[in-house]
């Protein structure tokens, strides 16, 4: 399988759960980018990469800074995702309780509106808790790659 991680951040959280998930999955896969949102083309969104999306929430449970330019340029273009699998892992801090990690699900809707498919558990992160995002993240991979294994 080839991987693609894309994230959205304000403040870096995302960019280091994405880049520890890409050093990870690199132990075991040859082909895994790790781009940020702000850099990636939606066009780029294709069948034959599974992609992870780590994305925060800021404002109240809007997109990080990084990924509005994404999502600007997915709205024009509102590309095919038929075939895309996709799992999700949204920061987030239930101290803003109704809004919390609803950052994400703004990325998550629009993949599914297009018909991508999401594999596995919706990964979530509490910046209220005190694990570490990463370990959170890394705890939760094994059952995305099981569950996309399973539905090749
Ligand atoms: C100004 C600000 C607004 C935030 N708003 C929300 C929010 O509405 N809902 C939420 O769940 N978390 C919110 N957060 C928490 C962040 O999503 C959380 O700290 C996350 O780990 C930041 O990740 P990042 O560094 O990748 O942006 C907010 C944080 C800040 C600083």
């Amino acid at each position: 399988m080839k991987f693609t991680v894309l994230y959205g951040t304000e403040s870096g959280n995302s960019e280091l759960i994405a880049e520890d998930l890409g050093a990870k999955l690199r132990e075991t896969h040859d082909d895994v980018e790790v781009f940020d949102l702000q850099n990636f083309d939606p066009a780029e969104l294709t069948p034959e990469r599974f992609t992870i999306v780590v994305c925060s929430t800021h404002g109240e449970g809007d997109l990080p800074n990084t990924a509005i330019p994404f999502a600007e340029a997915f709205d024009a273009a509102l590309p095919d995702l038929t075939g895309v699998r996709y799992a999700m892992f949204g920061l987030g801090d239930t101290f803003y309780e109704e809004t919390y990690s609803q950052g994400s699900e703004h990325i998550d809707r629009r993949f599914a509106q297009q018909g991508a498919e999401r594999v596995g558990d919706y990964g979530r992160h509490d910046a209220s808790s005190w694990d570490m995002g990463s370990d959170v993240a890394l705890e939760w991979l094994p059952g995305v790659l099981e569950a996309a294994s399973a539905t090749v």
